[in-house]
C-alpha cells in the first residue's frame, strides 16, 4: 500500500482537497491513518449487511472511493439475488475501484458506476452506505438527497451513514479535534501535514453536529435514527426506514 505523504513538504499554495489520481493511489493509507474507527466501520458494514440485506433487493455504496465498503457488502451479503451499486464522480476512484471488485471472482452482483450521487436513481433498496461521503456534498443539496434516498428504500431497509462532525460546545468542540489530531500524529503524520490538508480541506469536507443529522434523517422520511459508533469527531449514525 502506497504511503501518503501528499502535504508533507510545504506548499507556497494549498489548492483544495480533491479525489484526483494522487489521492487515489494512497487513498487507503490516507483514510486509515486519518479517521480513527473506520477500519472497525467497514467491518461492521459486513454484519450490519447481513442483518438488513432483503432478497431481491439493490444495495448501494454513494462515494465508493476504492470499494471497501463495497467489498464489505459483499462479503456479509446472505439474502440471494441482490446487486450491489458502487457509485463515485471520481474518474481515478473508479478505475481503481472497478479492478479491486475484479479481483474478487465472488463480486458477480457489483456494478461501479462514475457517476454524481446526486443523479443516481436509487430504487428498491434494503441497504444503503454514505460511509465519510455526504460531507463533501454540498449543505443544501443534503436533504434533498437523502429524502430521494429514503424515498428509494424498502420499509425496513437501513442507511448507513457516516460523517465527520463537530460539537455545539465550542470548549468540546475544540478537545475532539485536538484529539483527532493526536490520532494523526500518532500515525506519523507532522504538524505541517495536518496543517496543510486542513486548508486544503476547508469548505470541501463540511462537517454537521449529529442533532443536525439525526433531525435532517427524521424530516427525509426515515422512522428510526441513531448513532451506533462514535470514535471522537468520526460517528457512524443508523437510519432505518
Ligand atoms: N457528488 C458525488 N458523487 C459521487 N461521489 C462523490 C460525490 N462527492 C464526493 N464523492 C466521492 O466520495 C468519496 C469520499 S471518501 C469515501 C470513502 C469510502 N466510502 C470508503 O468507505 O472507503 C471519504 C473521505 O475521503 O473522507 C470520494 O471518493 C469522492 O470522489
Ligand atoms: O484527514 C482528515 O483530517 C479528515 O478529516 C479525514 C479525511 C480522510 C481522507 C480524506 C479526506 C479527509
Amino acid at each position: 500500500m502506497d504511503k501518503d505523504q501528499i502535504y508533507s513538504e510545504s506548499m507556497a499554495n494549498i489548492a483544495n482537497f480533491n479525489f484526483d489520481a494522487q489521492v487515489a493511489d494512497v487513498f487507503t493509507d490516507m483514510i486509515e491513518r486519518s479517521v480513527p474507527g473506520y477500519r472497525s466501520i467497514i467491518t461492521m458494514i459486513e454484519t450490519l449487511t447481513g442483518h438488513y440485506a432483503l432478497p431481491g433487493s439493490n444495495l448501494y455504496d454513494l462515494g465508493c472511493s476504492l470499494g471497501a465498503a463495497t467489498l464489505s457488502m459483499e462479503r456479509g451479503l446472505t439474502a440471494e439475488n441482490c446487486q450491489i451499486i458502487a457509485v463515485d464522480n471520481s474518474p481515478a476512484m473508479v478505475e481503481r475501484c472497478r479492478k479491486a471488485v475484479a479481483r474478487r471472482h465472488t463480486c458477480a452482483g457489483v456494478t461501479v458506476i462514475e457517476g454524481d450521487i446526486l443523479a443516481t436513481e436509487i430504487a428498491d433498496a434494503s441497504v444503503v452506505v454514505l460511509n465519510f461521503t455526504l460531507q463533501f456534498v454540498p449543505p443544501e443539496e443534503r436533504a434533498r438527497l437523502l429524502e430521494r434516498i429514503c424515498a428509494g428504500m424498502r420499509p425496513g431497509g437501513v442507511l448507513i451513514l457516516s460523517e465527520k462532525v463537530v460539537f455545539e460546545d465550542e470548549h468540546l468542540d475544540e478537545l475532539l479535534a485536538g484529539i483527532h489530531h493526536d490520532f494523526k500524529r500518532a500515525h506519523g503524520y507532522s504538524d505541517l501535514e495536518i496543517s496543510q490538508k486542513r486548508s486544503a480541506l476547508e469548505n470541501v469536507l463540511v462537517p454537521e453536529t449529529i442533532p443536525t443529522h439525526r433531525e435532517r434523517l427524521l424530516s427525509a422520511g426515515f422512522t428510526s435514527v441513531d448513532v451506533w459508533f462514535q470514535c471522537f469527531n468520526f460517528m457512524s449514525m443508523l437510519a432505518i426506514k
